[in-house]
């Protein structure tokens, strides 16, 4: 049975009941650390929608299971809150939706199970209960993700930009015939060398992801808005976000497969020398219907030093196209041909959020790249 840290105080003759006991997430992913502080090790996350019950507050930070977390965006380069209060009632009923929806989920994979043995009655059925459990929380996850990705739909017809038209010009032949387009000199509004200052100006603003820990990635990266941008002073960085911005609205008008759409945030991400990032996908397909989140292209303006020299400072962005085999357009599979895409400066690339890519380790310096996924309402 919860303990509850109800404080009851007298306003007039009414009784106020206070509560800051449990809280509703309110961000895509906040991390649980070791300590009280945005230096601290990261030890967890927790996700939108879950709920957290905290047993201390100090300042801007509660300490819940295994760690503290921190309530208000600001101080992580984030708007608004993390975590939002709830009640003790509303955190109840949660928690009995919660076991309702686990109830559900049971039936409906054990139902599935017995259909699939049924087709299949050679299969083991460890086996096929772990697989329809993968399919059925990829599904799960994904249905989040594009329930999200509507949320945040219906701005993208606002954000033509001409320079957005044109860069998609450009981008389209390469784009449609292999699923990756490169563009240099591009006028972003800005030059290059002022994206980078900038960027370097944000580094102390980078955090650690969570694939870090896992051992995936090793760039430092924040969320930027276009107002984050600007009240950083981020100028040439809001410039080239705003072509990113306009590139759903540019590819939709030119009857791009899928209606595309904008996230509210691009990532800044920092390389060190000798960082790296796993070969992967930015999105995967479950099924037919289905993939793993609600990104379709993955744009990257790379904001590196004026001389970064390919050969010298590396860094490069590797693609795999042999190994899209889930790729449902075959007429775009290739076999075994590795791209490799040096990070110049002021360098735009635009790419199909399916293909495997990695990123190389940049040797010489940091290696700054602003990546925005493009998503599609499927
Ligand atoms: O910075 C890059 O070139 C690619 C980064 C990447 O693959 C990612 O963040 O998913
Ligand atoms: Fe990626």
């Amino acid at each position: 049975m919860a303990m509850t840290m109800m404080t009851t105080t007298t306003n007039g003759n009414r009784l106020v009941a206070s509560c800051d006991r449990y809280y509703r997430v309110a961000h895509r992913v906040v991390f649980v650390r070791a300590a009280p502080s945005l230096d601290a090790a990261k030890v967890g996350q927790r996700t939108q929608g879950e709920t957290v019950e905290a047993s201390r507050t100090l300042g801007e930070w509660v300490e819940t299971r295994g760690g503290w977390m921190l309530t208000e965006g600001r101080a992580a380069g984030v708007d608004g809150a993390l975590l939002v209060p709830i009640s003790q009632r509303e955190h109840e009923e949660r928690l009995v939706r919660d076991e309702a929806e686990r109830e559900h989920a049971r039936r409906a994979i054990d139902a599935l199970v017995e259909s699939t043995l049924a087709a299949r009655p050679d299969l083991d059925p460890n086996l096929a209960r772990r697989e329809v459990v993968r399919r059925y929380v990829a599904a799960e996850i994904a249905k989040a993700h594009h329930a999200v990705a509507r949320q945040m739909r219906g701005d993208e017809a606002t954000e033509r930009s001409d320079r957005a038209d044109r860069l998609v010009e450009r981008c389209l032949p390469d784009l449609e015939a292999r699923g990756l387009a490169v563009v240099d000199g591009f006028d972003f509004g800005y030059p290059a060398s002022a994206a980078r200052a900038e960027a370097q100006g944000l580094a102390g603003r980078l955090e650690e992801t969570i694939q870090k820990i896992a051992g995936t990635r090793d760039d430092r990266v924040a969320w930027f808005s276009r107002d984050n941008f600007f009240a950083a002073d981020a100028n040439a960085l809001a410039a080239v976000l705003d072509v990113q911005r306009g590139l759903a609205a540019a590819l939709n008008a030119r009857g791009w497969r899928e209606t595309l759409t904008n996230p509210p945030a691009a990532m800044l991400s920092c390389y060190p020398p000798g960082g790296r990032y796993r070969k992967h996908r930015d999105n995967t397909r479950v099924d037919a219907k289905t993939t793993s989140n609600a990104r379709a292209l993955t744009a990257i303006f790379y904001a590196t030093d004026h001389d970064w020299d390919d050969h010298f400072d590396g860094g490069h962005l590797r693609f795999y196209f042999g190994d899209d085999d889930d790729d449902d357009d075959k007429s775009r599979r290739r076999q075994n041909v590795v791209v490799d895409v040096a990070p110049r400066p002021g360098r735009f690339v635009l790419f199909d959020a399916f293909h495997f890519h990695e990123v190389l380790p940049p040797i010489r310096r940091n290696r700054f790249a602003l990546t925005f996924w493009i998503f599609a309402d499927r």
